[in-house]
């Protein structure tokens, strides 16, 4: 499984603190940075990772920022993203088994590490239910 990773500086410490728990569980990640707390505009390290996912180059991405609300927002610009903004594991869960997400918002000011931590394994570790709602998720999509 390929994931890749992007965050602003509001994300970077949970960015450094996923990458570490990813890559002791084997997994192979791309990080699209900021690796810095200096202020940066988070699109700039949202759409490698959405472009990732989009072009198949990577499987699933998480993307951090303050509220998660930007970088979610930008990420659901591109054709074939999913991408969910998660406070509890729960509402991972049911974005993975209803809603097939395949990025990860995290609100980093809003979620505790732990919780963060746990939200990135439970998205894992979830699979996309299908049935009533593979006929919803294929209709997220809109052809212009
Ligand atoms: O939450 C965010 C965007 O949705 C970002 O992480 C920004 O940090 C947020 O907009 C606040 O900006 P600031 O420059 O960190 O005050």
């Amino acid at each position: 499984m390929k994931i890749s990773i992007g965050n602003d500086h509001a994300g970077t410490e949970y960015k450094f603190a996923i990458l570490k728990h990813l890559e002791a569980k084997g997994y192979v990640v791309t990080n699209y940075g900021t690796d810095s707390n200096e202020s940066v505009d988070y699109p700039d390290f949202v759409h490698p990772v959405a472009q990732d996912v989009e072009s198949k180059k990577a499987d699933f991405g998480i993307i951090i920022c303050g509220s998660g609300n930007g970088a979610n927002m930008t990420a659901n610009k591109h054709q074939g993203v999913r991408s969910a903004l998660c406070w509890t594991k729960e509402i991972v869960a049911l974005a993975r088994q209803h809603n097939n997400a395949n990025i990860l918002s995290i609100p980093s000011r809003f979620t505790a590490l732990p919780q963060a931590i746990e939200m990135v394994d439970t998205f894992f570790e979830t699979a996309f239910e299908g049935g009533r709602h593979e006929n919803r998720v294929n209709k997220i999509a809109v052809s212009c």
